[in-house]
């Protein structure tokens, strides 16, 4: 069984194809990246995995539950953090925690001392008490993680997890992610950054058009070159011709 299976998702946007027949396996245990260029179908993708918007075609299960066309009860064995997380800033951090543990139904008790536990691990029990609307960036998405995590999902989804964060911020964000795996679950995220990718990942998917363009083990894809170089020969990327912007040089008339 895989934790998180996809056969065949297709989403229309208006006359826009989003995600055009995607087939996605990922198996138990894993550090699963998706790449893609701007645009691909990253975060449609992910928006269908974790059951916050419906195909248009196509199943996805995760940990063997279907998650359409009532994703509740796959819900519970997922945690999601988005790009943008949607936090209740005028909350404390950890009112938030306390709030996003009822919502799941958790024991008071519990979701206390495991608030407790992130807020410490996160580097954010000096703030705990204090808004989020007060909190950095890098804060912001500390704790948008401790609300993921807070239910002990089995699969931990994150759409673009180190976007522009500091490189502290991003070491704390890949040390919990590597003790949440350690502890047996499956992490999924979303990423530009392929040298994250190739530190963090056992296998990843190449998106394009709403397509896998390629599957595989890190080292399968980068194919003796870094992943970057790999990705770009994938995706065609453009390089400058020789005289384009020649203006920008300072020396010219
Ligand atoms: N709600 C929407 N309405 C209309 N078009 C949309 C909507 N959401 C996404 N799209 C379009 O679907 C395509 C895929 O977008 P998506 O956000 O999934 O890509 P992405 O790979 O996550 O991009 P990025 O890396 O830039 O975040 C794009 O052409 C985008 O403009």
């Amino acid at each position: 069984m895989s934790a998180v299976a996809a056969r065949g998702l297709v989403k229309d946007f208006g006359g826009t194809r989003a995600v055009d027949g995607l087939d996605l396996r990922v198996p138990v245990g894993s550090f699963y990246g998706i790449a893609g260029p701007n645009g691909a179908g990253k975060t449609t993708t992910i928006r269908m995995l974790v059951g916050l918007l419906a195909p248009d075609e196509g199943s996805v299960e995760v940990d063997g539950i279907p998650v359409w066309p009532d994703p509740t009860e796959a819900k519970g064995r997922l945690g999601l953090v988005p790009d943008h997380p949607v936090l209740f800033d005028r909350l404390s951090g950890l009112e938030m925690l306390e709030f996003a543990g009822l919502l799941r139904r958790m024991d008071p008790v519990v979701i206390r001392s495991r608030s407790r536990d992130l807020l410490r691990v996160l580097d954010l029990e000096d703030a705990a008490d204090r808004r989020i609307a007060d909190y950095s960036l890098g804060m912001t998405k500390r704790i948008g993680l401790a609300v993921a995590v807070l239910h002990s999902p089995r699969v931990l989804v994150l759409d673009e997890p180190f976007g522009a964060l500091d490189p502290v911020n991003t070491q704390v964000i890949e040390e919990m992610l590597q003790r949440y795996r350690a502890g047996g679950g499956t992490v999924v995220f979303s990423s530009h950054v392929m040298d994250v990718i190739e530190r963090l990942c056992d296998r990843l998917a190449v998106i394009e058009s709403g397509r896998v363009r390629a599957e595989g083990t890190v080292r399968e894809l980068a194919g003796g070159r870094t992943l970057q170089e790999a990705f770009v020969d994938l995706v065609g990327g453009r390089t400058l011709a020789e005289d384009d912007l020649s203006w920008l040089s300072s020396s010219s008339d």
